[in-house]
């Protein structure tokens, strides 16, 4: 079985991974590995801790990139990779511009495409942008389509994609964070200095986590959010840390609102192993992020999306994500809330984004489908 894998981006690249792994320690399985370096320097991060080196490397990243731009350079560049190593499947991730133009360069070529993490719907083309787009065109292209949720493979049924074609797999992020906890358990020392005083600072203050980058917080949605940081920090005993997107519509207006704040923290994006151990000792997360909020319930920890909508409604049903949207007096009332309730904030659930075997999973099906 020749298998070629791309990604680009932070985010896939802590999905894949351990799919790569998986690929790799199996019997019969050749397995390249092409980046497309759409996040330069926090692909390389998470690369380093899953111990993969890429066989291929397009390396496209500049500064001002456009999605036409991307879309493009991706097309070709893995139209190449393509014609030199020959697979019968390209295993794609989510909703990404190196997601959709991979599938479309393998569609070209008359080779399968795997979509993993398939399926998820806002059901609104704009938002967000381009992702829901980006995840459409992919599962129009997609011979495969590993869907996390029963959720996300019942929208693919109402989209008239053939039963037989969608397997519900579970999400592979609960399998990278699963494998990551226990090493960052048995290797203190993977954890920079700076976070391991974090990490002190959490038994004595309630730190709030936040994270936001998605485009359409960008401008007065973020601006708000800013404002409500601001306000949480001054509730008793509170500390906010921020993990600041390399995006310069963040850092701009983080830089000029908050950096005057003594009880607000804003970091350096985190390596995964810290940034999974800053979640584990947070009380509460605040996050327009996708994967966090997969993420957060194997910790049982609250989470508060800063967007309006979400195509993952499994855990706000499930009741450890709430869809604060990005008003400020919203944000503060609710967090405020949540840190006061600390029964809640330990509440253990059944994570429904999955039980970390989703990997396994994948490649069975693989080899079961594969000629
Ligand atoms: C619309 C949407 O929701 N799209 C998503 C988007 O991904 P995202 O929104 O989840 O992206 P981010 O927030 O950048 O990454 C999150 C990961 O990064 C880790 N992290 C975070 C901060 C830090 O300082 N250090 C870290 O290591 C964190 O634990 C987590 O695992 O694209 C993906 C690819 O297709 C899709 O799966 C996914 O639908």
């Amino acid at each position: 079985m020749k298998v070629l894998v791309v990604f680009g981006t932070r985010p896939e690249a802590i999905k894949m991974c351990p799919l790569v792994n998986q690929l790799n320690n199996t019997q019969g399985v050749d397995v390249r590995v092409c980046v497309t370096g759409q996040h330069r320097e926090m692909l390389d991060q998470v690369l380093s801790i899953f111990n993969i080196t890429p066989d291929y490397d397009l390396n496209l990243m500049k500064p001002g990139q456009t999605l036409q731009w991307i879309t493009s350079q991706v097309l070709d560049g893995v139209s190449e990779v393509i014609d030199q190593c020959q697979p019968q499947v390209v295993l794609v991730h989510g909703d990404t511009t190196t997601c959709f133009a991979a599938s479309l360069a393998a569609y070209y070529k008359q080779v399968a495409v795997g979509h993993v993490e398939a399926g998820l719907r806002t059901h609104d083309i704009y938002s967000p942008f381009p992702e829901e787009a980006n995840r459409k065109l992919t599962g129009a292209l997609a011979q495969f389509h590993f869907a996390p949720t029963q959720t996300a493979a019942d929208n693919l049924t109402r989209e008239g994609v053939d039963s037989k074609r969608i397997f519900v797999t579970g999400n592979t992020v609960i399998d990278a964070l699963l494998q990551t906890v226990k090493t960052v358990n048995s290797r203190s020392d993977l954890i920079s200095e700076s976070t391991q005083a974090l990490i002190q600072l959490s038994r004595q203050k309630r730190v709030v986590l936040v994270t936001c980058h998605r485009r359409e917080n960008f401008g007065a949605p973020f601006a708000s959010i800013c404002q409500a940081l601001i306000e949480i920090s001054e509730l008793p005993n509170t500390l906010v840390v921020f993990p600041v997107h390399p995006n310069p519509n963040i850092t701009k207006i983080t830089q000029e609102s908050l950096t005057e704040h003594a009880n607000i923290k804003l970091i350096k994006p985190l390596d995964y192993a810290d940034f999974v151990a800053l979640m584990d000792s947070a009380a509460v997360i605040l996050t327009d992020s996708g994967g966090i909020q997969e993420e957060a319930p194997s910790l049982n920890k609250p989470v508060f999306v800063l967007r309006d909508k979400t195509e993952r409604p499994e855990a706000i049903e499930a009741g450890t994500v709430s869809l604060v949207g990005t008003h400020t007096q919203t944000i503060v009332t609710q967090v405020g809330q949540a840190l006061a309730d600390t029964a809640s904030a330990q509440k253990a659930i059944e994570n429904p984004y999955g039980d970390g075997k989703a990997c396994q999973r994948i490649v069975a099906i693989l080899q079961d489908q594969l000629p």
